[in-house]
């Protein structure tokens, strides 16, 4: 992939070859010069185009498809034909369509998958493949450096579940997961496209539709778990440890159990990263931060209720109790006190035994003579209820259930505090637990607000608008994943994480007017995820984790430098030149 601050590129590929490897195609934008030294001569209309002109017209034609699904179709195809003017297009017009390309769109992309498909993108790695694994592996990555690789065995893809491949219904592609995650890391951090890898790894699915429809693209079988799950999972981490040993591994969409059980096993060997459960603790804490710097209350001051309990619930409160911990110096006895975690089966509390209580959830495990008051009759405490008793002062939601803080749970809530903080954090935008709308309505504007998915301002009683944080993890993750990256960190480590989430916290427009939103807004984010991957890149140069031998001082410029942009570069033909 021709490099930003290269003008110069060797290209081995000429006519046809060059027009269709995405990599390298400028389209219209050949010049003469190259139109003649590539064999392109009668291959291209005459006028040679500016790269500004290649994204005027593809921003018409853009225009001209009725749906956000459409054009979700239409910029995959772009980015199938030409990957410089893709995120050209996208960086000019970054606020509309990270959307589109981004949550919430790509779930219904990912939802049809089997029936948009076109044509395949990333890596497949297919469970009754396995004893060919390296060899494929090989074939996609050899003689390209890998700087980043994201992953995803798609049993839980954001709220809408186990999607094998990518499923069926509405319509759409596998991988997107995996290559949406990975197209924002660009887009937002900078990190060349080329030297960054989407794998789909494919264990089979559980859901029924994909498995009984004719067209489902995956591997049609019930899903691997158990010890052959893990072999499977445990022979591409080796592969990408042994051929890309400074890479980051980013794992996306995992089930909760594999989601925490992969985190711990690898952590500590390789610079592995959990976007669910890091990257959404991250960038949560980051807005719970910038919220207390409204109320001006401490971290531990607050009482936390978290709606589903799974990879972002668990993830969210880990994340909030360790910063209570490091920065109020509070014991971390004290601070798990400070959590109410509600699943499936009510508040997550002793009585309900291990059956209904995952091993991670085991220290923030309520007692039961808590709630000898409030007891429904199936001995479970529901969200109201728990409300009611623990008077929380922030509530999240990771639970995939729309609708679920109903008017009385937030009417209950803000009898119980001035300013209260509510995070309905599911996406899709239709699987919110409460429209922003409603919970400022009914809180007559007092709620200080952030959801997962975009959401319109609402009106202030006072007429103003107030702008809806989007507490999303792209926020934060790709600028975690560069800093890694660009410092060849050995290990992500939590004090990294946290470096990230106090950098974004300090990018606050609250900190500036309490009535602003609680997180940047997404138009600014590669500005901020600029400044995380410098915080992270610090932070990892500072306790000696960086691959890399520099000065903390040197790590701006380092990063800044390190970044790829979407320009074109100059090609001169050279037969042992670039490929791939
Ligand atoms: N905003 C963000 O950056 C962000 C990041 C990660 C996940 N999410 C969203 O959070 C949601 C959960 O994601 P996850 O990765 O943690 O999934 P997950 O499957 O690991 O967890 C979901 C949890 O919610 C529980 N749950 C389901 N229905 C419930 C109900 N009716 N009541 C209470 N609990 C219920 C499940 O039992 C499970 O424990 C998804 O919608 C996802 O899109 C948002
Ligand atoms: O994909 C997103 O928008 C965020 C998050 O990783 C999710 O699973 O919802
Ligand atoms: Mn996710």
């Amino acid at each position: 992939m021709p490099a930003t601050l290269r003008n110069i590129f060797r290209v081995a590929l000429r006519g046809e070859a060059l027009l269709t490897n995405p990599h390298f195609n400028k389209g219209t934008a050949f010049s003469l010069e190259e139109r003649r030294d590539f064999c392109l001569g009668g291959r291209l209309p005459s006028k040679v185009a500016t790269l500004d002109e290649q994204c005027q017209r593809a921003y018409d034609q853009l225009n001209s498809q009725e749906s956000p699904l459409h054009k979700n179709g239409f910029l995959q195809s772009l980015k199938d034909q030409n990957r410089v003017l893709y995120f050209a297009l996208l960086s000019k017009h970054l606020r509309e369509l990270i959307p589109i390309i981004y949550t919430p769109t790509e779930a219904d992309a990912i939802a049809n998958y089997s029936h948009l498909f076109r044509r395949s993108e990333g890596m497949y790695l297919t469970f009754p493949n396995q004893d060919s694994m390296e060899e494929d592996f090989l074939e996609q990555t050899r003689g390209r450096e890998i700087d980043l690789v994201v992953c995803s065995d798609a049993e839980a893809i954001l709220g809408i579940g186990d999607q094998g491949v990518g499923g069926i219904g509405v319509r759409k592609p596998p991988n997107v997961i995996s290559s949406a995650k990975s197209s924002i890391y660009t887009l937002l951090a900078g990190v060349n496209p080329a030297r960054s890898l989407a794998v789909t790894l494919d264990v089979g699915t559980d859901n029924d539709s994909l498995l009984n429809d004719e067209l489902y693209v995956g591997w049609s079988n019930k899903r691997i778990r158990g010890e052959e799950y893990d072999a499977f999972v445990d022979k591409f981490v080796q592969l990408v440890r042994k051929y890309h040993p400074h890479s980051l591994l980013h794992f996306e969409d995992f089930g909760t159990a594999n989601a925490y059980r992969l985190l711990e096993k690898y952590r500590n060997e390789h610079a592995v990263f959990n976007d669910d459960i890091q990257g959404t603790g991250a960038v949560t804490l980051a807005a719970v931060m910038a919220a207390i710097g409204v109320t001006k209350t401490k971290l531990s001051d607050q009482r936390f209720i978290i709606y589903g309990a799974g990879s972002a619930g668990l993830g969210v409160a880990r994340q909030i109790r360790d910063a209570m911990v490091l920065i109020d110096g509070f014991p971390v006895g004290e601070a798990n006190k400070r959590f109410w975690m509600i699943d499936r089966y009510g508040v997550i509390k002793e009585s309900l035994g291990p059956s209904k209580i995952r091993p991670e959830l085991e220290e923030f495990t309520r007692p039961d003579d808590e709630w000898v008051n409030v007891q429904n009759s199936d001995n479970q405490v529901g969200l109201l209820d728990a409300v009611r008793q623990v008077k929380p002062t922030v509530l999240i939601g990771c639970s995939t259930h729309n609708g679920a803080f109903t008017e009385d749970v937030i009417k209950e809530m803000a009898k119980g505090t001035e300013r209260p903080i509510i995070f309905p954090l599911s996406n899709p935008s239709r699987l919110v637990e409460v429209d922003p709308k409603d919970a400022n309505d009914w809180t007559n504007g007092k709620a200080l607000l952030a959801t997962g998915s975009p959401f319109p301002p609402c009106k202030m009683p006072n007429g103003k608008n107030y702008v809806i944080a989007e507490c999303n993890n792209a926020l934060i993750y790709p600028g975690i994943g560069f800093g890694a990256v660009v410092s060849k960190s050995k290990t992500l480590t939590d004090s990294m994480i946290i470096a990230a989430t106090r950098r974004l916290a300090s990018l606050s427009p609250a900190l500036k007017d309490p009535d602003d939103g609680l997180l940047p807004d997404f138009g600014d984010s590669p500005g901020v995820n600029l400044e995380v991957a410098i915080a992270v890149a610090e932070q990892a140069v500072e306790e000696g984790r960086a691959g890399i031998q520099c000065q903390k001082e040197d790590v701006r410029r380092l990063v800044t430098d390190a970044q790829w942009k979407p320009l074109y570069a100059e090609y001169v033909y050279d037969a042992n030149g670039e490929k791939e």
